[in-house]
């Protein structure tokens, strides 16, 4: 067993100089195809589940899941988080369920939707932290709103994100209030916005610093250099898998992501966590159409997972290999929670 808190990781990470991508998971496939990169990688990993993850998954089942890859890959210590926790509860079952670490989204209320005003989200961030680090359990906050400088809305993509046209005061984390925050709340890790949102829509063109906006993580970090910054929204969105998908019957409109070279600019100025779910969904649906397009009398569900687990698992040690993540998880030995309850 090598379970691990976000806290104990990613302190590793700065020391070291890397940064750790967090992969949301639904399922077995998408477990394994991580684990499996991790493995090839020598590279330590951070599964996340949404709400809707767990919802989909059931918590009993992911908790299972998770003990089974813990098992299965013995020298990977493996971080299991919840992603964008809406509320004290949201985080307290995870915690129930096994979860070393959680993400509380205070920057909108617990509808998930509305915009939330820094009073609310220090106040309920720490909370969450009091609970959390009493059991052990490691914190992301979030200041600032995520979503598009090139249109002023959140994304609602996966049915999660603001609602209401934003401005550039709740898009971009101000420095100043990110320094009050963090210590306000006590929190392990912190999320910032500079332009990235969810989903495959992120940007109708390549993005430069008028969209993507890292010079605010650079800020941030010369006022924060011991804080862990988080990039969420953080997928690539690579091309050769938007022409697989629609070479064979998709239908994915023009778009770009987050280009790895900018991630890996953040990671020099103190990001060392990196949310990614787009592409993964991507490589996943691209080898399934693939699959399915050249033998339509297929019909054994292994058959084209495997491909697709396969194309997961190359765009995770792709990420892996870009972060620096590859070649830490052997010089990691996980702390248990009691100790991390102390240690915070
Ligand atoms: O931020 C994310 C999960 O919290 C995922 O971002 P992407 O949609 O860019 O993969
Ligand atoms: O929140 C962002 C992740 O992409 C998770 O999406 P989800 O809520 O559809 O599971
Ligand atoms: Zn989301
Ligand atoms: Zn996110």
């Amino acid at each position: 067993m090598a379970m691990i808190t976000l806290r104990q990781l990613l302190d590793h990470a700065a020391e070291h100089g890397y940064a750790v991508p967090a992969f949301n998971i639904n399922n077995m496939e998408q477990g394994l195809a991580v684990m499996t990169a991790a493995q090839d990688t020598d590279s330590p990993v951070i599964l996340q589940a949404s709400r809707g993850a767990r919802a989909y998954a059931n918590d009993l089942v992911l908790a299972g899941l998770i003990g089974g890859f813990a098992r299965a890959f013995p020298d990977i210590p493996v971080c299991m988080h919840l992603d964008h926790g809406n509320n004290l509860a949201t985080c307290a079952t995870a915690i129930q369920n096994g979860f070393t670490s959680v993400m509380m989204d205070g920057s909108l209320r617990e509808d998930g939707a509305t915009p939330a005003d820094y009073a609310y989200n220090s106040g309920i961030t720490a909370e969450v932290v009091r609970m959390a680090h009493a059991c052990g359990v490691s914190v992301e906050g979030e200041l600032g709103v995520l979503g598009s400088l090139e249109t002023g809305m959140g994304d609602q993509e996966d049915g999660h994100g603001a609602t209401e046209k934003l401005g550039e005061d709740q898009l971009l984390t101000d420095p100043a209030e990110a320094e009050r925050f963090v210590t306000d709340t006590g929190v392990d890790a912190l999320a910032v916005a500079m332009g990235t949102s969810h989903g495959a829509y992120k940007f109708t063109r390549q993005p430069d610093g008028d969209i993507l906006a890292m010079h605010v993580i650079e800020e941030i970090h010369r006022r924060l250099p011991n804080t862990h910054l988080v990039m969420h929204g953080s997928s690539s969105v690579p091309e050769d898998l938007q022409r697989i998908i629609n070479d064979h019957g998709g239908d994915i409109r023009p778009t770009w992501g987050v280009p790895v070279a900018e991630i890996q600019r953040g990671i020099r100025s103190g990001v060392r966590k990196v949310n990614i779910d787009t592409d993964n969904r991507l490589a996943m649906t691209a080898a399934i159409r693939k699959t399915l397009a050249e033998d339509p009398s297929e019909f054994d569900p292994r058959k084209y997972l495997k491909p697709a687990m396969a194309m997961m698992t190359e765009v995770c040690k792709a990420r892996f290999e870009a972060f620096g993540t590859a070649g830490h998880a052997s010089g990691i030995r996980p702390l248990p929670l009691a100790a991390m309850a102390r240690r915070y």
